[in-house]
């Protein structure tokens, strides 16, 4: 028996029914009134900023239309280290480019964790790892994996990261010898026809070549995993991580509303939003995940069969002395230590993470110090001089220098962090306030009414936004060539003081107890796969008219301008280097 005829009445449903359409209509009125109101009665209000274009995509039209980062470097000029920026829907963000307040917001990481439409989808895509650990979960996780990336442990890995450098530089001198070039450094296979290459050279697609090399090297040193990545027989994981790595979209202020909303919605779900939509391209990613889970499970288990079966010996956990990869390591922490675990949901988390986080970071990295050398043929000459020089002057031989020699070479260390303040991996970061604040401010801005602010006092759900790019080329912080490559700054006394951050007066690697747990393994391969390929070949750019720009996807790629279409490339000649 329904209801209504126990109750003894017809009219309930009926009645029931326009009641839930009512309050249906009411709260979307209300929802739709906030969402339309929330501009005006912004807790940041009283800050200033640039002017919205959009009610649905704010200011993102005008940071899109520029290379990534370039308009938070002109806002941030203008309006001083806090800004007020109209996001989507409405929404303001404090866009913050002090070193005090960045400072604060790194040190008092758990209070401002990354928003949920961040938060959610990272968890989908990176499972239960460190980038999306918070509170005491992340302090533990990261306890227990500090001491895989500790510089003694790196020091053992370097002859991996060698190995995998020697591999490439081989590919490349295989390709000069058989006198070929790459066609897909070309536009078509027309003007790749038309190119009149010269004797000993070859053109090659280095951000592909530099993307295969960074996840062999995470393969092996993060898991004693061969992807095969630069040979052609690349494994299933080598293979999914290869097609997620590469899926490269164009983000246009919609698509990052889309981004976002779908990102909110995917935080908000108890299930799998992804698993229900009928779209080829989601489907393709879904299976790239689930290959990557099982393999990533496969591999885990495999490695503490290995040590159940060995029975102790070895690292104390049965393995051999050998093998020293990041995981192998990371159990033995987890064994040792009775009170501080890990499951194993989190430690397949943490491969996954390491070669999301890690592989195509390294390799932009590397595109772009390879695209420095081709351009500057005289910082190119000071560094193979410099290791030559460190080598003894042998040339092109596998006997390479070890790991506190590397780390010893003062133009190299210049080099590398020159780099990577010019091109950090992620233009920005988001990060929520999870309570009322008041941030610091190491140089006052002039609010709206014309007051100097020295802090900036937030409410709880505030989102931040850290602009990377921007802080690291700060004319206050760098001087007046800063948005210049200029390796020397990194020789001159007070360089970069007053920059926040933990690592090399940048905020590269970000800082505080969320700083990048990588940062000394990227340091790591870029100045190991920099020698080898400095030892053997010197570089220029494809064409005299080449023009290269930055992309903006989860991380910022290199692409060619007028070439967008064929995707994420870096196009360089490569030349056998003369000898002496
Ligand atoms: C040039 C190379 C790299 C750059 C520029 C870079 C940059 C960063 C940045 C900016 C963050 C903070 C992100 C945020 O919280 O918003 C981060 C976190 C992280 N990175 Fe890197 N990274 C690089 C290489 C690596 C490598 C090689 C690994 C691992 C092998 C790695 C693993 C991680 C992990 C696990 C985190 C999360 C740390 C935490 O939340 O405590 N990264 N990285």
């Amino acid at each position: 028996m329904a209801l209504w005829e126990w109750m003894g009445t017809s009219e309930l449903p009926s009645l029931l029914l326009r009641s839930l359409i009512t309050l249906t209509l009411l709260a979307c009125t209300t929802a739709l009134l906030a969402l339309y109101l929330r501009p005006r009665y912004s807790s940041l209000r009283f800050l200033r900023g640039p002017v919205s274009t959009s009610y649905l995509t704010g200011c993102w039209e005008e940071a899109l239309a520029e290379e990534p980062g370039v308009a938070y470097s002109r806002w941030a000029e203008e309006y001083g280290g806090a800004v007020r920026v109209a996001s989507f829907l409405g929404e303001d963000r404090l866009m913050l480019a002090d070193s005090a307040g960045v400072n604060h917001v790194m040190k008092e990481c758990y209070s401002y964790p990354k928003p949920p439409e961040v938060r959610g989808p990272l968890g989908r895509i990176l499972g239960k790892g460190l980038q999306h650990a918070e509170g005491d979960d992340h302090r533990r996780q990261k306890r227990i994996m500090a001491p895989a990336f500790s510089t003694a442990h790196l020091r053992d890995l370097t002859p991996t990261f060698f190995a995998v450098a020697h591999k490439l530089r081989d590919h490349w001198l295989d390709l000069i010898a058989a006198g070929g070039i790459e066609e897909g450094a070309f536009k078509d296979s027309v003007t790749a026809t038309a190119f009149e290459k010269k004797e000993g050279e070859t053109v090659v697609d280095a951000m592909k070549w530099l993307s295969r090399a960074a996840l062999d090297i995470i393969g092996l040193a993060g898991f004693d995993h061969p992807f095969n990545a630069l040979s052609s027989s690349s494994d299933a994981l080598g293979a999914a991580f290869s097609t997620m790595l590469s899926s490269t979209f164009r983000p246009t202020a919609r698509i990052m509303l889309a981004a976002n909303l779908a990102g909110k919605l995917i935080s908000a779900l108890p299930f799998d939003l992804s698993a229900w939509m009928p779209v080829e391209q989601v489907r393709r990613i879904r299976r790239c995940f689930e290959t990557m889970e099982s393999e990533t499970e496969r591999i885990l288990q495999g490695k503490k069969e290995e040590a159940r079966s060995a029975g102790g010996v070895g690292l104390g956990l049965g393995m051999e002395e050998e093998k020293r990869d990041l995981m192998t390591l990371m159990l033995k922490s987890n064994l040792e230590d009775v009170k501080m675990t890990m499951s194993d949901g989190e430690l397949s988390g943490q491969m996954t993470t390491f070669v999301l986080a890690g592989a195509e970071t390294t390799a932009g990295a590397l595109a772009w110090a390879l695209k420095t050398l081709a351009e500057k043929p005289h910082v190119e000459k000071q560094l193979r001089t410099e290791l030559r020089k460190a080598k003894g002057g042998v040339v092109e031989k596998d006997d390479e220098l070890e790991y506190d020699e590397l780390d010893r070479l003062p133009l190299l260390d210049a080099f590398c962090r020159e780099i990577l303040r010019l091109h950090p991996s992620l233009p920005y970061t988001l990060r929520e306030a999870t309570s009322d604040d008041s941030i610091p401010l190491s140089t006052p801005v002039t609010s709206q009414a014309g007051q100097q602010l020295t802090a900036v006092p937030i409410k709880s759900g505030t989102v931040v936004m850290i602009p990377i790019y921007a802080m690291n080329r700060s004319r206050k912080v760098y001087g007046e060539d800063a948005d210049e490559f200029r390796m020397e700054r990194w020789t001159e006394e007070g360089v970069g003081k007053g920059a926040a951050g933990a690592w090399g007066q940048q905020i590269t690697f970000w800082g505080g107890p969320r700083a990048c747990i990588g940062y000394k393994f990227a340091l790591l391969e870029m100045k190991v796969i920099l020698t080898v390929l400095l030892d053997s070949f010197s570089f220029a750019p494809r064409d005299a008219t080449i023009k290269l720009g930055h992309r903006a996807g989860a991380i910022t790629r290199p692409i060619v301008v007028g070439e967008e279409a064929l995707g994420c490339r870096m196009p360089l000649r490569v030349r056998r280097v003369e000898e002496g």
